[in-house]
């Protein structure tokens, strides 16, 4: 709750990060190269580099019909349903639990050669928030993934190397109520995703290799995941 240790820097760094996410790749400024697209899905990177390590920030929409904010970042939060769509993951565990919508987690995630293995302590969290551009519209929903130490798990200390990582899944929800007054139903809803994650590698990796990497796994993740929550979703009843 409101007096972990980690609080302060929940409450900053999701308010920072969901308007960061706000920002339409036009406006924050030049530099937004799009890079994959497929039906809906719009990804963008900048090319950027810290201490020659290639951390390129990535900013991807993508509008799914049939389901909701609420939803998508249920499944994306909740750790039970991590393993049936994060294909690289190998190990996950949950170190702490913060509160109901905190959670701190250990994940190692499959090689990508030549480089070393990767490992990530991070915390999340989820929240609901008012949509200030739609007063009475649904609320955002978005999950927040946020590097952190943890002192159990100091990086390095094994075989992988620790990858820092900011990430920020931001949901905005639409409902075209049906013309004749009948109940809300999945045909009638659909979720404006926006994905933003800017990755320090850790150690060193091949620009070129992070780079194609990125360019495969990125719009791979977003279209399984999403696939993931439609199909769980399509007999249950509405979550707003
Ligand atoms: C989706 C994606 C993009 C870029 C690289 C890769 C990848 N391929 N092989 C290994 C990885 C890998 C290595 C380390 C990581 F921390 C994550 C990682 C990715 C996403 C997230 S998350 O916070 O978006 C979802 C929770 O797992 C966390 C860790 C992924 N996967």
């Amino acid at each position: 709750g409101s007096q972990h240790r980690l609080w302060p820097e929940i409450e900053k760094t999701v308010k920072q990060q969901v308007e960061m996410a706000k920002l339409g790749v036009g406006e924050c400024g030049t530099g937004w190269q799009l890079f994959a697209e497929d039906g809906e899905m719009r990804m963008y990177r900048r090319e950027e580099e810290v201490d020659g390590m290639v951390v390129d920030p990535l900013k991807a929409v993508h509008v799914v019909k049939g389901i909701t904010g609420h939803e998508v970042c249920h499944y994306f939060f909740n750790p039970q349903y991590r393993y049936d769509w994060e294909t690289t993951l190998e190990q996950m565990t949950v170190l702490e639990t913060i509160s109901e919508d905190s959670l701190l987690f250990l994940q190692t995630h499959k090689r990508i050669w030549p480089a070393s293995q990767r490992d990530v302590v991070f915390w999340s969290h989820m929240r609901k928030l008012p949509d200030d551009q739609d007063q009475d519209g649904p609320d955002i929903w978005t999950v927040v993934n946020n590097s952190t130490e943890d002192s159990e798990h100091p990086a390095n200390a094994g075989k992988c190397v620790r990858i820092y990582l900011t990430v920020c899944l931001m949901c905005q929800t639409r409902v075209d109520p049906p013309k004749d007054g009948a109940p809300i139903s999945r045909d009638n809803v659909s979720c404006k995703i926006t994905y933003c994650s800017v990755v320090n590698p850790g150690g060193w990796a091949p620009a070129s290799v992070l780079r194609a990497v990125y360019k495969r796994e990125y719009p791979k993740f977003l279209k399984r995941f999403t696939a993931y929550v439609k199909n769980q979703t399509k007999n249950k009843p509405l979550m707003f």
